[in-house]
């Protein structure tokens, strides 16, 4: 398989999203503008409610913004249909969640193997690159087990193999550290930090957590639904 050449991971552009109208009007995001090339590992820090889930739903095309652009590995979201849009965030989008989201009754293997299965077949590519990817995480041994036979790191983990499945433009992760003591915790984001470089994939972290950016090859700063 060749993998797609693109030569934007994830721009955004003058973003706004506003939730209501009138006297209930929130400004969620106001006016940002981020670019993260392919490969890199960009962190967003911020307290709670700065808008970074919002930002991750804009980035991740599941909210179109109320203006600016959005691009997600050379495709143009505002101009796109919905059909496209969820194509696009099946085949290019990969989004670690923040305590894993694992369906409880698939061993490991499965959990990964359910990406091509989603998307109509799986291919002897899509089982080696299930298994390369274990490999990754350190969980080869730990194929064959489920979700509650694996501590929270390891979960975690699994989370992120999965979400490198579809090979992702752009790879999103919402606190993908928030169950996790800060040794697990610091062992997930390296591990983010080198898959982003080693499959190109642009990537997105968020946490509240400032001693998490050791990592991260850019630290942006969001307050009030801005980045500074
Ligand atoms: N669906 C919605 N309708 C109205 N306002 C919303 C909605 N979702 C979020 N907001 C508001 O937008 C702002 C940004 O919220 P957001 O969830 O993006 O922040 P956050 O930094 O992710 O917070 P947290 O760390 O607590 O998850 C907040 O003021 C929030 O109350």
């Amino acid at each position: 398989m060749t993998a797609t050449v693109t030569t934007t991971g994830l721009a955004l552009d003058g973003v706004t999203l506003e939730y209501g109208s009138g006297d209930t009007l929130v400004t969620a995001l106001d006016e940002v503008t981020l670019t993260v090339e392919p490969g890199q590992f960009v962190a967003v820090v911020g307290p709670s409610g700065s808008g970074k889930s919002s930002l991750l739903a804009v980035a991740g095309a599941l909210i179109h913004p109320t203006r600016g652009r959005v691009r997600i590995a050379d495709v143009e979201v505002s101009g796109t249909k919905a059909r496209d849009l969820a194509e696009l965030r099946r085949t290019r989008i990969g989004y670690v969640f923040q305590s894993g989201n694992l369906p409880a009754s698939l061993p490991v293997r499965d959990q990964l193997l359910l990406v091509p299965h989603l998307s109509g077949r799986i291919t002897a590519d899509a089982r080696a690159y299930a298994d390369e990817l274990l490999e990754a995480v350190g969980l080869t041994a730990k194929a064959g087990r489920r979700p509650h036979e694996l501590s929270g790191g390891e979960r975690q983990r699994v989370g992120l193999a999965r979400a490198l499945m579809n090979r992702p433009a752009v790879l999103l992760a919402d606190e993908p550290t928030a169950a996790l003591d800060r040794r697990r915790a610091r062992e997930i984001v390296a591990l983010l930090a080198e898959q982003s470089h080693r499959r190109g994939a642009a990537t997105v972290m968020v946490t509240h957590d400032t001693e998490l950016l050791d990592s991260a090859d850019r630290v942006v700063h969001m307050r009030d639904g801005r980045l500074e």
